[in-house]
């Protein structure tokens, strides 16, 4: 059986609907991204899979539990890190771990070989209060306090939001070593460049989810022509090729935009000579493979079929 899922699951606030007719399964084992721009839906989504929050519709269950019927035997089976304020500023790293531990009725002592690798790195600063350490240690803490009791199935929201690109790497490189020993991982982000490490993603927008597949998978679906552009004025460049007959979309990604075009017929010489009539310098044209992001990008602006 999948270890969390989700059947046309909605959620509203008053008159704003935060997650819209949800349907999605995570096997066992699977470390499983959900991806999705700020106010997509995501953490309201993780507080009803771990019984923070009740669904207005849909049912869910997560390790064989439902969601609303078994909630308590299933809050001691999830291990869950919120995006914000999971750890007590005050308490020093120690006090933290051995508060979580208690609430779940063990100690540290007792499953300390679950987090062994990865406390050993904050034990130099376990009298430290959780406040003054740095976000990647803060970070690595939260995870710690949410594995102690051992749990089946564990969620974590936006990890990694606000952490430095160094520490980013070094998590999800725990999370990679923690699903290898078994343990099934929902992780939520809002980086795309994270959504390759997952075994599969889903992609949410407004409440819904646009597609799920795994990563390589996923950028298959972008069928269209895509174009990776440069020149010298990179913002009179975004604003001509906006404007531009032929153009479909076109983002700005690191050094190079990202064009796509209305029609596969429209050529490379094609985009460079209406280029040049615009008077730009040093232009760089060439088709490239579309990557996750732009894959999002697709999906997110596609109109809705018709009902
Ligand atoms: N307590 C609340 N009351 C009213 N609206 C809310 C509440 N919590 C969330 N929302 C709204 O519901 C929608 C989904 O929010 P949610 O926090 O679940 O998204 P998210 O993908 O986790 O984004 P974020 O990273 O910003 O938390 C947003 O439009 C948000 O403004």
């Amino acid at each position: 059986m999948d270890a969390i899922i989700i059947e046309n699951v909605s959620k509203a606030y008053g008159e704003i609907p935060a997650v819209s007719d949800v349907s999605l399964s995570v096997r066992p084992g699977e470390l499983f991204g959900l991806i999705g721009p700020d106010g997509a839906g995501k953490t309201t989504l993780f507080k009803i899979l771990v019984t923070l929050l009740l669904p207005d519709k849909g049912r869910a269950t997560v390790a064989g539990h439902d969601v609303v019927k078994d909630y308590k035997a299933l809050r001691q089976l999830v291990g869950y890190m919120p995006g914000r304020f999971s750890l007590y500023p005050d308490l020093s790293v120690e006090e933290n771990l051995a508060f979580f531990a208690t609430v779940f009725g063990t100690t540290i002592k007792e499953n300390y070989h679950l987090i062994q690798e990865i406390y050993s790195q904050l034990e130099p600063f376990k009298d430290r209060r959780a406040g003054q350490l740095s976000g990647g240690m803060k970070q690595k803490l939260a995870l710690c306090c949410a594995l102690i009791h051992k749990p089946e199935v564990l969620f974590l929201d936006e990890p990694t939001t606000g952490v430095d690109a160094v520490s980013r790497k070094e998590f999800w490189d725990m999370l990679r070593k923690l699903n290898e020993r078994g343990l099934t991982t929902l992780v939520s982000t809002p980086y795309m460049d994270e959504a390759s490490r997952c075994d599969r993603i889903a992609f949410m927008q407004t409440g819904k989810i646009l597609a799920v597949d795994q990563p390589v998978a996923i950028t298959r679906r972008f069928k269209k022509r895509l174009y990776g552009v440069r020149a010298a004025d990179t913002y009179q460049l975004i604003h001509d090729l906006r404007l531009a007959s032929f153009t479909e979309s076109c983002y700005a990604f690191g050094e190079f935009l990202h064009l796509t075009v209305k029609s596969n017929e429209v050529t490379e010489q094609q985009i460079g000579r209406f280029l040049r009539e615009k008077n730009h310098r040093n232009i760089e044209i060439h088709a490239i493979q579309p990557g996750i992001e732009d894959t999002f990008m697709a999906l997110m602006t596609q109109p809705e079929p018709a009902a």
